[in-house]
């Protein structure tokens, strides 16, 4: 006997809701069948055709992110409230649950992370995939060297007005959007040069080269990023954009709204 039956019946006592994230349908099945209390999906698909589902725009790799985003999807959809005790469940090494987590939800800071994505101007789908592209950039960089980066995503004519042309704008009478391949080798092209990338609440890319001029009042990002970051979060408070950045000298791919920094990714991960 290793001693821990007693930490595990605690984990699983008096719990309110069970999250099982991206479950098997043989999983999912068997705990929905015998759990007396809700059970809610957290997934990228809904493959299990689960009643209660939370849509994760990306698997993200922090457990704690991933959790977060459950969270605070359960807590939009009223799935939960605050006091809920919760069972979180995953499979974070072969086939099948092995690991649990209990939380109260409540106890998650709030960081926005699921508003970040749902509760934008921009679509979901659009953020997930400027999200992607950043993602692809930071693993590659440019032609094997770092790479900077900074995508403002929604509420472009506003963002417009608050920025200034560095170049002429590749994307002036074309009408691409994010998602679509070419696209994709595009704005890596691009990303070279400097300034921001716009993109529209559908998604289409409205400019590159845009050196943004927002009023910087107010805005409380962590100590040691630079401009390219100052500019992301300022934007975000003066606008109804929200901004992904990849940074050229650590490699991390950070989203900002509201004028915060709401999560930070290492693209190494994915
Ligand atoms: N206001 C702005 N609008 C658009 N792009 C900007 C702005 N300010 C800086 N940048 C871009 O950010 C680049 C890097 O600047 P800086 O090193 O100060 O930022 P940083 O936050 O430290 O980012 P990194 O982590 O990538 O170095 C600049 O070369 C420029 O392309
Ligand atoms: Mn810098």
């Amino acid at each position: 006997m290793s001693g821990l039956g007693g930490v595990v019946t605690d984990l699983v006592a008096d719990i309110d809701a069970v999250f099982l994230f991206s479950p098997s349908t043989a999983s999912y099945e068997a705990i929905v069948d015998e759990s007396d209390v809700p059970v809610v999906v957290v997934a990228v698909e809904n493959t299990v055709g689960a009643e209660l589902f939370i849509e994760l725009p990306i698997e993200f790799r922090e457990i704690k992110e991933r959790i977060r985003f459950g969270m605070e999807g359960g807590i939009d959809q009223e799935y939960i409230d605050t006091g809920t005790i919760i069972l979180c469940a995953m499979n974070l090494f072969d086939d099948g649950i092995d690991s649990v987590i209990r939380v109260r939800a409540g106890e998650f800071t709030h960081t926005g992370i699921y508003d970040l994505f749902v509760n934008s101007r921009a679509e979901p789908s659009v953020i997930r995939n400027v999200l992607e592209v950043v993602i692809g950039l930071g693993k590659k960089g440019q032609k094997g060297k770092p790479v900077g980066a900074l995508f403002v995503v929604g509420d472009a004519g506003k963002v417009m007005n608050k920025s200034r042309s560095l170049s002429y704008n590749p994307f002036e009478k074309s009408h691409v959007h994010v998602g679509d391949p070419i696209v994709d080798v595009m704005l890596k092209e691009f990303s070279r040069l400097d300034g921001a990338f716009v993109i529209s609440d559908s998604g289409k890319i409205v400019s590159a080269y845009r050196y943004l001029e927002p009023a910087a009042e107010g805005v409380d990002i962590p100590k040691g990023l630079g401009t390219r970051h100052m500019a992301a979060g300022a934007i975000t408070r003066d606008t109804n954009a929200i901004a992904i950045v990849l940074s050229e000298s650590d490699g991390l791919v950070r989203a900002f709204s509201g004028g915060e920094l709401i999560f930070e990714l290492d693209p190494e991960a994915y």
